[in-house]
């Protein structure tokens, strides 16, 4: 399929007449072709109308029509073959390993939505059958059901270009629940974007959707997304990436005459707390593990491990021994871009800039666009004393803070603000003093995980990856997993609408087959 640099609206593909630029090859920093055009105001004007054309329609697709539709762009997605992977390894410089497994989780990711559409439980039917003769007052007929919110605009991330971004979670869910996607590609991988952007759209036709269902506008800087956030006809954001940039989306969507919400995955820093009797028993085998969850993809992730809580002593140092020596030995990576990469150094330098901190280990050097794998000790009382110890380094750089006693560690995690996971390294023996540091980690973050760490996210319907602010805009969802279709939902009350009104999923005869909540208890179908 050839990389044409056009943005793609509803079934057409425009050349833009905005900034022209160019996708820059990771490893190289130099350009690669073809040419991309930024979208106009006239483009975003038009994706929006077609999207809000689509809407009403695309909404009301039957549950099976959907599912096949996510179905179809899974599959057309792996039609485009190595093509695929070839063009995303040169934007983004991650390996073809990782790349490939990224595109089974983003497959795997739009047949669960197919799986949760076909299935019908996200539309939450309750009915609450009318009691005319009820005293003092009858009751009316009452059935509620979940509704698609309306076009979201999805802002696609640097760091998983393939599952957070053009057909990844957050357009994977919005599609599921029946919003039509107005996809903004990251200028990091824009042919990725593009040839995945155009099995959305060959799918959008070989189901037989209105056309606006799908566009995907390109942008060299961020005028397309603020005109899109802007627009009065998208009603929800979906947005992976920095804090600065989900800010910046959560404040232009609050400044509109209507405000919509923005679902923004942001910062975290991950704390992973290490147990006294873990550590003494295992604290070497820990530190080499830590070293390979930190090092993933450059550090290049959300999840990444940035944080190490323990108390000090013999086995702390166990761990720090491993971990360091494992780290040392660790080659450095391209990073997604010079821009993230320049971000990393300078953040790294900050740390080792720091009077309080310590340089443990630093992984081997590269070349001009490769990160450098760093570890950095400090004490509790100086991460207490300054809050730029806690901000995120996104790359492979972590901290261990040597604090005197359980109560301190205890302390710290209070002190943080909210992250998307925290990990406890554990034995049995350490169960009471896990016990007493859950309720603050419920607090403070969406996943909490024993001897393991967060990188590598699970796709599956148990799965939250979201947690309180900065960690997300909104701690009360996920980005990833079947839940995240709430995002995309709310819940609209019939009230004695006679039968042939009534949508499908109220029925009397239940003809979508779907669980109901009837009179508040759970009925199943044909029961
Ligand atoms: N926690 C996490 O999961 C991640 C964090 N990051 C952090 O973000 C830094 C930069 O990486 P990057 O991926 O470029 O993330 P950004 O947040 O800078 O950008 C993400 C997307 O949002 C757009 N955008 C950013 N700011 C605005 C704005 N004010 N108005 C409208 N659109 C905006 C960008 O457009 P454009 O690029 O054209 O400006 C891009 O398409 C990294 O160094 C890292 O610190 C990155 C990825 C994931
Ligand atoms: O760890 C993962 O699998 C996902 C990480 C993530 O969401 C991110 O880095 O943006």
């Amino acid at each position: 399929m050839p990389i044409t640099g056009e943005n793609l609206i509803g079934a057409a593909a425009r050349r833009g007449e905005g900034e022209s630029f160019r996708a820059v090859e990771a490893a190289t920093g130099n350009s690669l072709e073809p040419a991309f055009a930024s979208a106009t105001p006239a483009d975003v004007e038009r994706a929006c109308a077609l999207a809000a054309e689509a809407f009403d329609s695309y909404r009301e697709t039957s549950l099976e029509d959907r599912a096949r539709f996510l179905e179809a762009v899974a599959d057309a997605i792996v039609a485009i073959g190595d093509e695929l992977i070839v063009r995303c390894m040169a934007e983004s410089g991650l390996p073809r390993a990782r790349l490939e497994g990224e595109r089974g989780r983003t497959v795997g990711q739009l047949k669960m939505f197919a799986g949760v559409v076909r299935d019908g439980g996200f539309l939450e039917a309750r009915i609450d059958p009318a009691q005319p003769e009820r005293k003092p007052l009858p009751r009316p007929d009452l059935r509620l059901r979940q509704i698609a919110v309306g076009p979201v605009a999805v802002f696609g991330a640097s760091n998983f270009p393939l599952a957070f971004s053009v057909a990844g979670g957050d357009t994977a869910s919005a599609l599921a629940a029946g919003c039509p996607v107005v996809a903004k590609a990251h200028p990091a991988h824009p042919g990725t974007s593009e040839l995945v952007g155009r099995a959305v759209q060959q799918a959008v036709k070989q189901c037989g959707l209105p056309e606006g269902v799908f566009s995907l506008l390109l942008d060299a800087g961020i005028a397309v997304g603020q005109a899109l956030v802007a627009d009065s006809r998208i009603a929800a954001v979906g947005f992976t990436g920095s804090r600065r940039g989900g800010v910046a989306l959560m404040q232009a969507a609050a400044a509109r005459a209507v405000p919509v919400p923005v679902y923004a995955e942001m910062s975290s820093i991950n704390p992973v707390v290490l147990l006294p009797a873990a550590l003494e028993s295992r604290g070497r085998d820990i530190g080499r593990a830590f070293v390979g969850s930190l090092t993933l993809g450059s550090g290049q992730f959300c999840t990444n491990p940035g944080l190490i809580l323990a108390v000090d002593g013999p086995g702390l140092d166990g761990f720090v021994e491993a971990a360091s020596a494992a780290l040392g030995d660790i080659q450095a990576a391209t990073m997604l871009t010079p821009g993230i990469h320049k971000a990393y150094c300078a953040g790294v330098a900050a740390l080792e800039a720091n009077p309080a901190v310590i340089t443990l280990a630093r992984g081997l050097a590269g070349g001009t666009h490769q990160g450098q794998a760093a570890l950095f000790s400090t004490t509790a009382d100086a991460f207490l004393a300054d809050h730029t110890l806690a901000e995120e380094v996104f790359g492979a750089a972590s901290l261990v803070v040597r604090c005197p006693d359980l109560a301190t560690i205890r302390a710290v995690l209070e002190r943080l603000e909210g992250q998307l996971t925290a990990a406890l390294h554990l034995d049995e023996a350490d169960h009471d003093a896990a016990r007493a540091l859950l309720p603050v980690l419920e607090r403070r973050v969406g996943r909490i995980l024993v001897n393991g760490f967060g990188t590598g996210v699970e796709v599956g319907h148990a799965m939250v990856h979201g947690g309180p602010y900065p960690a997300t805009s909104d701690g009360r969802t996920t980005s990833v997993g079947s839940l995240a279709i709430h995002r995309f939902l709310r819940p609209v009350s019939y009230q004695d609408l006679p039968e042939a009104l009534l949508p499908a999923a109220l029925k009397d005869a239940n003809p979508l087959k779907l669980w109901r909540r009837e009179d508040g208890k759970a009925v199943a179908p044909g029961a």
